[in-house]
């Protein structure tokens, strides 16, 4: 193989330069005359005269020259030389030009020369190369030769070459899967060198850009650092002159530290001496302190031995202030008992804690004192208003208990069973807590139980464990004052479910006046005395501001009311702290019936509520003064409404006399009218029993009689002396009452029953069941008398009682004030209906009376006996719930009043 390619190699360099040294000169000569039609050769400088007069012969002789200078005619080709010969001579045939110029017979000459020259060379060439190809033939023949043997002694390996071609094959394949990879490969890299190059040119841009900015940098650089360094060279400057200065001023310090450096010296050595002197002093000194300590050793022993006998004396001083306390606990109670004695209002104070969601609020109440201080502030204006100060019998703060208040208050309400009369009362602004205090929020759990369910049981137990000396009887009763002038159409409805409404001071706000009466008469079982005891629990209505209430329609009518019966309140208070002669009690019906308690001798107490919300500063500032008047009120000492058997006896002489007196006095009354006014003018006389005040009134007030009770509200002595004030009252009043019927049947029937309730008890309600009921009826714009008639209150017994409030009696209207509606009468404990010549005479009205319809447990209670028969008993929690229960009052134009009085055996 190897043979071969050297020969293929060998043969194609002989063919080439064969061809080179045929064709080569031959082409490099027609080249040249080619060139020369382009270059300074012999066609090219002829033919522009050609072309510009057409013919050679025209050739001017210096252009003619100028080829045959330049020798223009060896570089041109063979063939340009004989095509201009040619030309010339076809010219000159054209032209017929027998002369040939001198110049172009030169140049034709010169043409020919070169032309002979040339093919003279060519022939040698020829010649020459002959000669070479026919050395390489026979180069040749035998490389063929040798190829020949060659090719046939080798078909082995011919075929080793095969295979070894087929390998070659293979690995050409290979080698073009490979090289199509490498193609790939170098496509790939020809992108990523295009990648690169792109990568290399923004770099390269990117680097053109930074020189460019580092070329402006340095150039702000280099301005800068020039700036700075000419800054520096003068700061330098400076610096040196500064330096120079300092040089001068270290020298002159220098100088100066030398001079006082002396000085320092000078004084140093004056020190020293003064020094050693003072130190002689010290020495002095010492030996004295010395002397002096020794001195105050003995004074400290001497101290020690005065502070011993101070700590005695302080001993001593201690005991004494403990002593105080005891003493000054002592002085309380002793004022407390001069105030008893005195017979002053107590007055309570509590003050309610904030409800829920009033917490954030901001409290008037700046300090709570332990004996009944108070201090109010109003915080939203500090500044206008000083501190306000209050004092009181007790205070009891947000966190006091219904406990803790009732224990304050239990000897007062005991002192009942004792044959006093009580009045307690909360007063304050709506919403301050007096019923929270008075009922309790919440009756059914004992520990919410306000005053008034704790007074009641007490008085049970107390009552019952003294059972084996004492008989008490235990009635309660309970009125409801609502607007003055509807007060009785409306007591029907708020002896069940007292009245409340919504202000916006007070969610449920009680808008009526109420009172609960407890009446005790205790008989002393050993000398048969007789007590009687009163316990007025009222809960007023909220006193308000009527702008504050946002009240209006029936709400501000309420709220007038209530304000109006309050300032009466106010106003009797205020007499009575001022001791008038003149004490407004009929100005309303609160007053009125509160009369006994305020203007008697009985046991008062106030409980003035206080709201400490700031909004309601002004109320409590009010409330506080009124309170502060309440205190202030002398009722005299109380007195115990007990008596003897001689008392009694010569009460009831009293009494019956005076029932005697009264029976002349109706003769006379009657006679009287009979002979005035003949047919029916009797009317017009007895207008002064509305009309004008009876004096009456005023001996009713206080428990200066308290035995005319006693003696027996149907005693007829009393009765006629009660008659005799008011004879003539009396008489009007039966013949009044006798002409007006105007009540519906059902009154009649319910009052007959109360009647015999009341008086005939022992027929349909037998004593020992212990229940008994009273009923008052009024109609309003009816007829108030026919109602006395039928309840048998028109003759002189219930005149005496209606006109009695000091014997615990609740009487209202008794002397009106015009409101014809204002009858509200219960007798309590009634005396067993003794025989008597006035009875005979005329007989008892309820005697008359049909007995009440059997089934009387319509109202849900057993009106003396229960479903079986029995008589029911009763516990003290239970006795206010039968009160309310709603089904009592079936007619709402009556007022019921509903006295429950325990058994005499003093089971509940
Ligand atoms: N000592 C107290 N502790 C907790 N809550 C109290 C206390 N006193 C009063 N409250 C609450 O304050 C609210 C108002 O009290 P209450 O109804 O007794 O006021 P009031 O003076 O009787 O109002 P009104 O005159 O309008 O009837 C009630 O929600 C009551 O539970």
């Amino acid at each position: 193989m190897e043979l071969q390619s050297e020969v293929h190699v060998s043969e194609n360099r002989d063919l080439d330069s064969l061809n080179g040294v045929i064709n080569g000169d031959v082409s490099g000569r027609i080249e040249t005359v080619n060139g020369l039609d382009e270059g300074n050769n012999v066609a090219h400088v002829l033919q522009p005269n050609q072309s510009k007069h057409g013919h050679y012969g025209d050739l001017p002789a210096s252009k003619i020259s100028e080829l045959m200078k330049l020798g223009g005619l060896e570089s041109t080709s063979t063939h340009s030389l004989f095509s201009v010969v040619s030309r010339i001579l076809d010219e000159s045939i054209e032209k017929k030009d027998e002369d040939i110029p001198q110049r172009v017979a030169s140049v034709l000459k010169l043409v020919l020369q070169e032309i002979e020259q040339r093919v003279s060379i060519h022939s040698e060439n020829m010649r020459k190369q002959n000669n070479l190809y026919k050395s390489r033939e026979d180069r040749f023949q035998s490389k063929i030769k040798a190829l020949e043997t060659l090719a046939t002694g080798t078909t082995e390996e011919n075929e080793v070459v095969m295979n070894q071609l087929q390998l070659m094959k293979i690995e050409k394949t290979n080698i073009e899967e490979r090289k199509k990879l490498e193609e790939q490969d170098l496509i790939k890299l020809r992108q990523e060198k295009n990648r690169c190059e792109s990568q290399i040119l923004s770099l390269k841009e990117e680097l053109a850009l930074t020189k460019k900015n580092y070329e402006e940098n340095l150039l702000q650089l280099e301005a800068k650092a020039e700036e700075t360094k000419d800054n520096l060279q003068k700061k330098i400057l400076e610096l040196e002159c500064l330096l120079t200065d300092s040089s001068n001023k270290l020298k002159e310090l220098e100088d100066f530290s030398e001079s006082k450096f002396l000085s320092w010296r000078r004084k140093e050595h004056g020190y020293r001496h003064c020094i050693d002197s003072q130190f002689g002093t010290l020495q002095e000194l010492r030996f004295a302190s010395e002397s002096i300590k020794q001195e105050i050793s003995k004074i400290k022993n001497i101290y020690a031995e005065e502070f011993y006998h101070f700590g005695e004396n302080i001993k001593g001083l201690i005991d004494a202030a403990q002593n105080y306390h005891h003493v000054f606990e002592e002085n309380r109670k002793l004022y407390n008992e001069v105030q008893d004695l005195k017979g002053n209002i107590r007055v309570y104070c509590r003050i309610r804690p904030f409800l829920p969601g009033q917490s954030e609020k901001q409290t008037t109440i700046q300090y709570i004192g332990e004996n009944g201080e108070l201090v109010v502030l109003n915080p939203s204006k500090p500044g206008k208003e000083t501190h306000r100060l209050f004092k009181f019998n007790k205070l009891f703060g947000p966190a006091t208990t219904q406990e803790a208040v009732f224990r304050d208050t239990q000897p007062l309400i005991r002192s009942v069973l004792d044959g006093y009369n009580v009045c307690i009362f909360a007063y304050g602004q709506t919403g301050s807590g007096k019923t929270y205090t008075m009922t309790g929020p919440n009756v059914t759990s004992v520990v919410d139980w306000g005053v008034n369910y704790r007074a009641l049981n007490d008085l049970f137990i107390i009552s019952q464990k003294r059972h084996g000396s004492v008989a008490y009887e235990i009635g309660v009763q309970m009125v409801e004052i609502y607007n003055e002038q509807d007060v009785l159409e409306l007591m029907n409805i708020g002896l069940m479910n007292r009245a409340v409404g919504a202000t916006a001071l007070n969610e449920r706000s009680s808008r009526s006046h109420s009172i609960l009466t407890v009446h005790v008469r205790g008989t002393d079982l050993e000398t048969n005395a007789v007590l009687r005891g009163c316990l007025h629990l009222v809960d007023l209505a909220g006193s308000e501001r009527v702008d504050r209430s946002e009240a209006t329609g029936d709400r501000l009518r309420e709220a007038q009311h209530i304000n109006k019966s309050l300032s009466a309140l106010g106003d009797v208070i205020f007499a009575l702290a001022q001791k008038s002669l003149h004490v407004p009690y009929r100005n309303s019906k609160l007053t009125q019936v509160l009369q006994s308690s305020l203007g008697g001798q009985a046991k008062t107490l106030m409980f003035v509520q206080l709201n400490p919300d700031v909004e309601s500063y002004s109320e409590t500032i009010s409330t506080l003064k009124f309170a502060e008047r309440v205190s202030g009120v002398e009722l005299g000492a109380a007195r115990s409404n007990k008596e003897g058997r001689g008392v009694r006896e010569l009460m009831e002489q009293v009494a019956s006399l005076k029932n005697v007196i009264a029976k002349k006095d109706e003769e006379i009354g009657r006679l009287r009218s009979v002979k005035t006014n003949g047919n029916g003018e009797r009317r017009s006389a007895s207008s002064p029993r509305y009309g004008s005040p009876s004096p009456r009134r005023h001996r009713s007030i206080g428990p200066a009689r308290p035995s005319e009770r006693l003696s027996g509200g149907k005693s007829s002595s009393e009765k006629a002396a009660s008659d005799l004030e008011n004879s003539s009252e009396y008489s009007d009043k039966h013949s009044e009452a006798g002409s007006q019927q105007s009540m519906d049947e059902h009154h009649k029937e319910f009052f007959r029953q109360s009647r015999l309730a009341v008086v005939g008890g022992g027929e349909n309600f037998p004593e020992e069941t212990g229940i008994k009921f009273d009923l008052a009826a009024a109609d309003g714009g009816k007829n108030p008398n026919e109602d006395f008639e039928l309840l048998g209150f028109g003759d002189a017994d219930s005149e005496e009682r209606l006109s009695d409030i000091s014997d615990g009696v609740l009487s209202m209207g008794t002397e009106t004030d015009g409101s014809n509606n204002s009858i509200v009468e219960y007798t309590l404990f009634p005396e067993p209906a003794k025989p008597s010549t006035e009875v005979t005479e005329k007989p008892n009205v309820p005697i008359k009376i049909p007995r009440p319809p059997k089934k009387q447990d319509q109202a849900g209670v057993h009106w003396g006996r229960d479903m079986k028969g029995n008589h029911p008993t009763y516990s003290p929690n239970i006795l206010l719930t039968i009160i309310r229960a709603p089904q009592v009052l079936k007619n709402p134009q009556l007022a019921v009043l509903l006295q429950v009085n325990l058994p005499k055996d003093g089971s509940k």
